[in-house]
């Protein structure tokens, strides 16, 4: 993988721990009143400017689907989701029914984050986005949704993940993965289930044809180019001040 074209080695993209991302984000809100919910909005918004770019007019016809945790790598996710929907319908000359789909592998009310909630409630809201709600009955329809899609949003888990993963997301990461080689994968800040700090794969891990990361990427995502495929660096206006005593 060529390192300097992912700039994850360039000056102020150096790699830092996953405990120093949260710190920086914290100082964000708590110094610079850069409150969470922005910093979701541009991360969701690069993570579209990329599809845009990577896919150029294909992307209107494309079958993209988020599949989303309970945290706030789902509410990146969602966000996307929305400004692709934005983006899609405005130049779909057809008009026909554009293919967005968001996934989530909890129900609604699991959401915690002021952020995510807040996403989810406007993705609640708008019909051109394809809602599911995972529960005890619909595993094959999601599956099915997964199956059918030319792009997946791995929106699981970033730098959340704790531990042995628990089912339903192991045999969701496992659907992903089958598809790998028909279905571009691109895995949200980090892939699910990578340890973002060793890059070790903890139980089982998103294997990503790219990952895009935020502000840095994490020391893990150097580690391992077999799950994170191409690495995309992106900055999401956090004040580089934030650093300050962090970094
Ligand atoms: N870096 C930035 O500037 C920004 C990063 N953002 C995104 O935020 C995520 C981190 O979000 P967070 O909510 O802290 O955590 P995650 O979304 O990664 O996941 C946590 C949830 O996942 C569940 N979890 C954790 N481990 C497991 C497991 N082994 N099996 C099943 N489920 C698991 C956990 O559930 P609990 O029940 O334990 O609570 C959590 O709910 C970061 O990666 C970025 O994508 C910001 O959005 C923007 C700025
Ligand atoms: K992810």
């Amino acid at each position: 993988m060529d390192m300097k074209s992912n700039h994850a080695i360039e000056k102020g993209y150096e790699s830092i721990s996953s405990g120093q991302m949260y710190e920086i984000e914290n100082n964000g809100e708590s110094i610079y009143s850069m409150k969470k919910t922005l910093m979701m909005e541009n991360a969701g918004s690069r993570i579209a400017d990329f599809l845009i770019d990577e896919f150029k007019e294909n992307i209107l016809e494309n079958s993209i689907v988020a599949v989303c945790g309970k945290g706030n790598n789902g509410g990146d996710s969602m966000v996307a989701i929305r400004h692709l929907s934005g983006y899609i319908l405005a130049r779909n000359k057809a008009k026909n029914k554009i293919n967005l789909s968001v996934i989530i592998l909890c129900s609604p009310e699991d959401f915690k984050t002021e952020e995510s909630i807040l996403n989810w409630q406007i993705i609640s809201k708008m019909g051109s986005i394809r809602r599911l709600i995972l529960d005890s009955n619909n595993i094959a329809e999601i599956e099915d949704e997964i199956k059918k899609a030319n792009i997946i949003l791995d929106g699981i888990f970033g730098t959340g993940i704790k531990g042995e993963i628990k089912e339903p997301y192991s045999k969701i990461i496992e659907t992903i993965n089958d598809n790998k080689g028909t279905t571009f994968i691109l895995a949200v800040d980090i892939p699910s289930g990578l340890d973002p700090d060793s890059g070790k794969i903890i139980d089982k891990a998103i294997s990503a044809d790219a990952t895009i990361t935020f502000h840095r990427p994490k020391h893990g995502l150097l580690k391992n180019p077999e799950n994170v495929g191409r690495l995309i660096v992106k900055k999401i206006g956090i004040p580089f001040e934030t650093e300050k005593g962090v970094v």
